[in-house]
């Protein structure tokens, strides 16, 4: 089964996938060292430019059958059995870009992202199968736990848990108003 973990940059990906791999005895592909392996986008900056169709593509031809899980934030994008969209308060998004040393330009657009779920509207456009799970005040264990729990239970939809519009106010100094 191939699982893609996706979600705004910095709620905790990476983290959540490795351990989830760990625990399901599957393979762990970074999406953005994949692209960068098969030479697949160009580098802009210090950000990669992929076209999603060529990744997708390519993804497919290698993996699929395989137990996988696929953590980035374009693993939507791919042919998965199921997506994982991992969701976090965005104050914990904007705190943990900040520490990172985004710029201030990128720390807000990612907020902004994380606050009106552009990741999980995406998602949902290009799969039927897609579990939300909130990150915030949980540990990755707590994470990976409930997502094997949701995958036990044979649950291959769970969206609409999370309304960071109730935060609004906590992360307006993050926001480029
Ligand atoms: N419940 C949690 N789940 C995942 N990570 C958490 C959690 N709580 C705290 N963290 C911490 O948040 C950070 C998330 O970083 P990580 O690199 O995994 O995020 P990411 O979503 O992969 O980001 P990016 O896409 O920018 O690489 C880590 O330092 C991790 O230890």
């Amino acid at each position: 089964m191939i699982i893609a973990v996706t979600g705004t940059p910095g709620v905790g990906k990476t983290t959540v996938s490795k351990l989830l791999a760990e625990k399901l005895g599957y393979e762990y592909v970074n999406l953005r060292d994949y692209a960068i392996e098969k030479g697949i986008g160009e580098m802009k900056g210090d950000e990669l430019e992929v076209e999603v169709d060529e990744l997708a593509y390519n993804f497919e031809k290698d993996f699929a059958g395989k137990d996988v899980v696929v953590d980035g934030h374009l693993s939507h994008f791919l042919k998965a059995d199921l997506v994982v969209v991992l969701r976090a308060h965005p104050k914990l998004v904007g705190e943990r870009l900040e520490a990172r040393g985004y710029p201030k330009e990128k720390v807000g657009e990612n907020v902004e992202a994380e606050l009106v779920d552009v990741i999980l509207v995406e998602a949902l456009e290009e799969n039927e199968n897609v579990i939300e799970v909130d990150t915030t005040g949980k540990t990755p264990e707590e994470v990976v736990e409930e997502v094997l729990e949701l995958i036990k239970e044979g649950v291959k939809r769970r969206v609409g848990i999370v309304d960071w519009s109730e935060v609004y106010d906590e992360v307006v100094p993050y926001l480029r108003l």
